[in-house]
C-alpha cells in the first residue's frame, strides 16, 4: 500500500504538533521539513517522536557532507528516516546509510537540483538507500514551464522505490502512485488546506483508491 507523507514547512514545533494532531488518522510519515529543523533544531525531531511513536517521522535534513554524522545526531533525536541529497557525492551518501544500519533505521536520497535524476537514483537505491526522493523543490516549482508531469514520468521509469515530492495535490496524487511511486509527499496541499484534516483525508482516499 502506498504511503502519503506529509512534509511540514511551518516554523515552530508548536504549529507542527497542532497540525498533525488534525491529519494523523490519515498520514503514514510525517516530515518535519528543513526550514522548520533549521527554526526549532532536532527538538521537534524528538517532540515529534514522542507524541507519535507509531508515524514514520522523517527529518528533512538535505545533508550534503558529513552524511554518517549528521544522520546519526537525527536518529538519536528519534528520526526513523533522514535526507541526503543526491547531489552529494556517494561517500556522504554511504556515511548516512552506515548510521541508518547502526540505529536501525533508513536513509532517502532527494534528488533535488540533480540533472539526471533517474541515473542518480538508481545510484543511490544501489548504494543502500530505503528510498529515492524524486523532488523538485520550492523555488523550482515557481519556475515559469514548471510541472509535476515530470516527475511523474521519471518515476514510471525508475524502477527503484521512489517518492514523488514537489506540488503533490488532489488534482495529481492518483497519477503519482499509478506512476509506481511508493510514498506521495504533500507540503502546501495539507497545511496550506482551509481544512487540513479534509485536505489529508481526500488525499488519502485517492491513494488508497489506486493501490
Ligand atoms: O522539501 C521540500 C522543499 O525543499 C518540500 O517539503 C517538498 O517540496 C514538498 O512540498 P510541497 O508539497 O509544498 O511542494
Amino acid at each position: 500500500m502506498a504511503k502519503l507523507q506529509v512534509a511540514i514547512d511551518l516554523l515552530s514545533t508548536t504549529e507542527a504538533l497542532a497540525l498533525v494532531a488534525k491529519i494523523a488518522p490519515y498520514i503514514d510519515i510525517i516530515e518535519l521539513g528543513t526550514p522548520l529543523i533549521k527554526q526549532e533544531g532536532l527538538a521537534v525531531v524528538t517532540a515529534m517522536k514522542a507524541a507519535y511513536p507509531d508515524k514514520l517521522v522523517f527529518a528533512d535534513l538535505k545533508t550534503m557532507d558529513a552524511g554518517e554524522l549528521e544522520a546519526d545526531i537525527a536518529f538519536k533525536a528519534g528520526a526513523d528516516l533522514v535526507t541526503v541529497l543526491g547531489a552529494a557525492g556517494d561517500a556522504t551518501i554511504a556515511g548516512a546509510i552506515k548510521a541508518g544500519k547502526a540505529h536501525g533505521k533508513g536513509v532517502v536520497v532527494d534528488t533535488i537540483g540533480v540533472a539526471d535524476r533517474v541515473k542518480r537514483a538508481q545510484e543511490a537505491i544501489a548504494l543502500g538507500a530505503e528510498f529515492v526522493e524524486l523532488h523538485a523543490g520550492l523555488d523550482e516549482q515557481w519556475t515559469a514551464g514548471y510541472s509535476i508531469q515530470v516527475l511523474i514520468d521519471e518515476a514510471a521509469k525508475a524502477g527503484v522505490p521512489v517518492s514523488i515530492a514537489g506540488g503533490v495535490n488532489i488534482n495529481n496524487v492518483a497519477a503519482v502512485i499509478k506512476a509506481g511511486a511508493i510514498v506521495a509527499v504533500a507540503g502546501a496541499a495539507i497545511y496550506g488546506a482551509e481544512d487540513p484534516a479534509a485536505a489529508a483525508k481526500s488525499l488519502r482516499e485517492a491513494i488508497d483508491a489506486v493501490a
